[in-house]
């Protein structure tokens, strides 16, 4: 870790272990440079942290931090705006107004976040620490020392930063290059995605979307998640590559993949086998013999494109149950689509109005279309609960539960498990909710044994022309299915839709 040297008023100096950045303060413009002012951690002068002005491109280990300082930064200015319009303060009253540690970084510091030093921990009576007004630099030795001493360093309590002063220059002084850095570092972490290019438009305002947030191509397991082994991965053992049409999987009641499937019951016309049906579900016994159908059309299939969903699923909340790798039927089995990933071309885009940020195509999608998997942490029931607590009620959730097997396997809710999205995911959790959507969650397993880790995927419910933004109903309803009266809690729609239930969750 680099040693810090911090003039104190320009005569002696301390030199102090530099750990990491704790946060960024404030921030000024010194000709055409921005500057922002960071508070470092050091643990031999922890009451006495050093706090230094630095360059953009010398935050470019940090701009996690930084994104953090902007939001801050944006919420003030809104603040600043709205007291300016609504009473105009005198310029004494808002010089005198303490800015304190605990009032100034709010909730939209990420709780998760280890290196923020919470207000509690801030001493009763903080010692005044040195903010060097110049800028530091590394030598050869590695240590960072001041680049110049044209300045003198001024003291000041770490409480009290950043200073009415401080904060009023901050709202004048440029933040471009800074949120060009952030936004550039976005654009590269989505460049090394693997499939379909991602893009990002926001022709609203200068914000990226979080840091915090890495692509991942399959879940994270989490502690106390436990995924079915491999060795229960049974795998269809009857079928074959080259059954007749070389696509792998020709006939549902060899397939052992379909044995949990939906039975497609407008197909049993044999008056026999109705009663036979009728008997081996009333006594729980095995419906593999009984008539069901593959989930996507297949190479050849006269009807629409190969690959998306055929009706007797789309129309359905039915599980889609996948071939998997230790099935006979080859890697080109037209029962294999969703664990291909991604195939098309999407835009995460800042909405406006009221939804943050949204994900829409680039290229027409035809109905039944597989567009992405939501992917994230998978968690605890208590873990989520935990996450949800500690998280302000206002920000957005990403949080998706794994029950759709709970009911008929009677696993009880505290068993489940939970998708979070927010920290590590794909694209797909830039997804908002419509009460008139375009897109549909589907429960795809790869291991008809596992009924708590399956993947949630996305499926278009109609033609999607490109450019209209991916919409899926968060609540999942049928058509007219009521809804809960709004809690407390309840966050309003804003989808416009025309049958809007009003309420995004209740
Ligand atoms: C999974 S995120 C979707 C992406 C989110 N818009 C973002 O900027 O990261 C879910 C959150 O988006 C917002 N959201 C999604 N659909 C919405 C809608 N129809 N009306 C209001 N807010 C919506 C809510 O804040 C919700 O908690």
């Amino acid at each position: 870790m680099p040693n810090v040297v911090i003039p104190i008023r320009g005569q002696t100096s301390r030199r102090v272990k530099v750990e990491d950045v704790v946060r960024i303060l404030s921030n000024r413009s010194k000709g055409t440079e921005e500057q922002y002012l960071v508070q470092w951690a050091c643990s031999n002068a922890p009451e006495k942290p050093p706090i230094s002005w630095h360059s953009v491109n010398e935050l470019s280990r940090c701009l996690e931090l930084l994104q953090d300082y902007l939001a801050i930064r944006e919420d003030r200015k809104v603040a600043s705006s709205q007291t300016s319009s609504s009473q105009k303060r005198k310029a004494s009253e808002l010089d005198s107004t303490p800015f304190t540690l605990t009032s100034e970084l709010p909730s939209r510091t990420p709780s998760r976040s280890p290196s923020v030093t919470s207000a509690s921990s801030a001493p009763a009576a903080p010692a005044p620490i040195d903010v060097y007004n110049g800028m530091l630099d590394v030598d050869q030795y590695g240590f960072i020392v001041c680049r110049s001493s044209k300045y003198p360093a001024a003291q000041i309590e770490l409480r009290r930063v950043p200073t009415p002063d401080m904060v009023r220059t901050s709202l004048r002084s440029k933040v471009d290059k800074a949120c060009l850095r952030i936004r550039e570092e976005y654009l590269a972490r989505l460049a090394k995605v693997p499939g379909k290019k991602i893009h990002l438009v926001n022709t609203h305002d200068m914000s990226t979307p979080s840091l915090r947030f890495r692509y991942i191509p399959q879940y994270i397991l989490r502690e106390g998640v436990i995924q079915a082994p491999p060795d229960t991965q049974e795998g269809c053992q009857k079928c074959s590559p080259h059954m007749g049409r070389n696509i792998g999987c020709e006939y549902t009641q060899r397939c052992g993949c379909l044995e949990y499937a939906a039975v497609n019951e407008a197909a049993i016309t044999d008056p026999d086998m109705e009663v036979a049906y009728q008997k081996a579900k009333a006594n729980g016994d095995s419906l593999a013999a009984f008539p069901k159908r593959f989930p996507y059309y297949a190479e050849g299939t006269k009807v629409r494109r190969a690959g998306t969903l055929v009706p007797f699923y789309l129309n359905s909340r039915r599980p889609i149950y996948e071939c998997n790798d230790n099935c006979r039927c080859g890697p080109d089995c037209r029962n294999k689509n969703v664990q291909f990933g991604r195939t098309v071309e999407v835009e995460i885009f800042r909405t406006g109005g009221g939804r943050g940020w949204g994900l829409r195509c680039r290229e027409n999608i035809y109905e039944g279309q597989f567009i992405d998997t939501y992917r994230g942490e998978v968690i605890t029931d208590a873990e989520a609960t935990r996450r949800e607590e500690s998280a302000d009620k206002s920000k957005s959730s990403y949080l998706y539960s794994l029950d759709k097997f709970a009911e008929s396997e009677g696993i009880d809710v505290e068993d489940l498990y939970v998708v979070d999205g927010e920290f590590y995911g794909g694209p797909t959790k830039f997804i908002n909710h419509s009460c008139d959507p375009n897109c549909r969650q589907y429960t795809v397993s790869y291991n008809k044994h596992d009924p708590r880790v399956y993947d949630i995927a996305f499926f278009a419910c109609r033609d999607i022309p490109a450019g209209e933004e991916l919409t899926f109903d968060y609540l999942d309803k049928e058509e007219g299915e009521p809804i809960e009266d709004p809690g407390p809690d309840a966050i309003p729609c804003l989808c416009r839709a025309a049958n809007c239930r009003k309420w995004l969750w209740t």
